[in-house]
């Protein structure tokens, strides 16, 4: 679904990526862990084609992303860390936006937005950050796009919006459909990522399937453990 073969960049005179390989497929929910400044919201904004490698190739869904083309527009969501939203109601969100997306479900989006204690009637400017991004969360999963991105999707949300997102997320996964969620909140993704990805160093120095490991270990693996010991080697 994703390949990124031999990408550099680097904003400016920084280095960012060097020589970074990988690819990414459907069937799975991926963490995207990493340090500050590692690159991880500059990865996803690759993905979707926002910044352009500098060296290498960046291919999604078959599509050249720098393109932006409505093809490929239409099967990819980002839920930006920032959670930006137009100044309007979460209703008039999906009146307005909806129709960009040709699998967006209007039923769905009022359910996720109901289990997660959103009013659809309220101006999003004005409610909390918190509430904001619970209603991009529930847009994005109600477009049932096959590319899923998320950055830092749990910042913000209360205890219960975490085990709401959890649910809804792991709900929404499916085998045509490839989630990638970049966090350093790795205990309110465990139990919902399959496969874990560490970008370090400018490349992805470890990729694990987390049921593999499960099957290797005596104990259910601890990703914050895993994290630590995979920057420190
Ligand atoms: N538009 C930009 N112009 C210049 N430098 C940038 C820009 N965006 C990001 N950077 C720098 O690139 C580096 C990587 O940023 P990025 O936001 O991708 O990292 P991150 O891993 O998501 O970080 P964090 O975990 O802190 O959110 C940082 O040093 C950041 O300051």
């Amino acid at each position: 679904m994703i390949q990124f073969s031999h990408v550099h960049f680097g904003y400016g005179a920084q280095k960012l990526f060097t020589d970074l390989s990988t690819s990414l497929e459907a069937g799975h929910i991926y963490g995207l862990l990493g340090e500050n400044g590692v690159g991880k919201t500059t990865l996803l904004k690759m993905i979707a084609g926002l910044v352009f490698p500098k060296g290498g190739t960046v291919t999604t869904l078959s599509h050249e992303p720098r393109k932006r083309q409505p093809s490929l527009m239409q099967q990819l969501y980002f839920v930006a860390e920032d959670a930006f939203v137009p100044d309007t109601t979460a209703r008039r969100l999906a009146d307005t936006y909806g129709v960009f997306y040709p699998m967006f479900d209007g039923t769905q989006y009022f359910n996720y937005l109901q289990q997660f204690g959103v009013n659809p009637h309220q101006k999003l400017e004005k409610v909390s950050f918190g509430q904001r991004k619970k209603a991009l969360i529930s847009f994005a999963l109600a477009t049932n796009v096959p590319l899923l991105l998320m950055d830092e999707p749990t910042n913000g949300l209360d205890i219960p919006s975490k085990s709401t997102f959890r649910k809804l997320v792991a709900g929404a996964a499916t085998d045509e459909r490839c989630i990638i969620i970049s966090t350093h909140q790795v205990r309110d993704l465990e139990s919902l990522i399959d496969t874990v990805v560490v970008l370090h160093n400018g490349k992805i120095t470890y990729r694990e399937d987390l049921n593999v490991l499960a099957e290797e270990s005596t104990s259910q693996p601890d990703l914050e453990t895993l994290f630590q010991d995979i920057i420190q080697k």
